[in-house]
């Protein structure tokens, strides 16, 4: 029943932010700690909320008939298949040195800008997984500067790909840099207290 409520209507159901803002938790990671962390984990363990976040973050850019979805590891990999499952196409993993899971074969990489945490990221995904023709919808949990998705977005135009957009669960980047890179969210961090 709660699942229904949440995955219906073509925009976004005002239930689905209620619930998402209610499963997320602002944590104190312990004595010396600086910042507040965040944990998302609860939006996985909602079954409501796990089946309603793919179709709500592929809404705004069914338009733009995406061919593949592409997500940074490493949350990425939990959400970029919820998205490209909604859109019925498929996903590729985008690769980070420190992921444990760095393929072996022909890669295309790029570096980011400083990112939320000031690294100059790197990001690399197959090139047999992605082309001319490919038309890319970035997937993430959260965008802060945006400085991975406009890493992912190089490595789209280097393969002769063309990215759409960006829907993330959390958009915290300035307007203009949401304009510029086409970035879409179902919440901002002012929504999460
Ligand atoms: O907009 P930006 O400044 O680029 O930051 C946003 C990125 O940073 C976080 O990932 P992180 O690299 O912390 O990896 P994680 O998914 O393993 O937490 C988040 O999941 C985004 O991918
Ligand atoms: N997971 C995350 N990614 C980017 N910025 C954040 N700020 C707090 N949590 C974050």
């Amino acid at each position: 029943m709660l699942a229904v409520a949440l995955a219906q209507d073509g925009g976004m159901p005002a239930a689905l932010k209620n619930r998402l803002v209610e499963l997320f938790a602002w944590i104190d990671p312990g004595p010396g700690a600086s910042h507040l962390v965040s944990d998302i984990s609860g939006w996985w363990r909602d079954p409501a909320t796990l089946a309603a976040l793919g179709p709500a973050l592929v809404d705004p850019f069914r338009a733009a008939r995406p061919t593949v979805v592409v997500s940074p590891a490493v949350t990425g990999y939990l959400l970029g298949p919820l998205a490209a499952t909604a859109l019925g196409v498929g996903f590729v993993p985008a690769h980070k040195p420190g992921d444990g899971r760095l393929p072996a074969g022909s890669l295309t990489w790029a570096q980011s800008p400083p990112d939320f945490r000031g690294r100059h990221v790197d990001l690399a995904v197959r090139d047999r997984h992605l082309g001319p023709g490919d038309r890319v919808l970035v997937v993430d949990d959260w965008v802060a500067t945006a400085a991975q998705a406009r890493a992912l977005y190089d490595i789209c135009t280097k393969r002769g790909a063309e990215p759409v957009g960006t829907s993330a669960v959390v958009v915290d980047c300035p307007p203009a840099v949401a304009d510029e890179l086409r970035i879409t969210g179902l919440l901002t961090t002012a929504d999460l207290g």
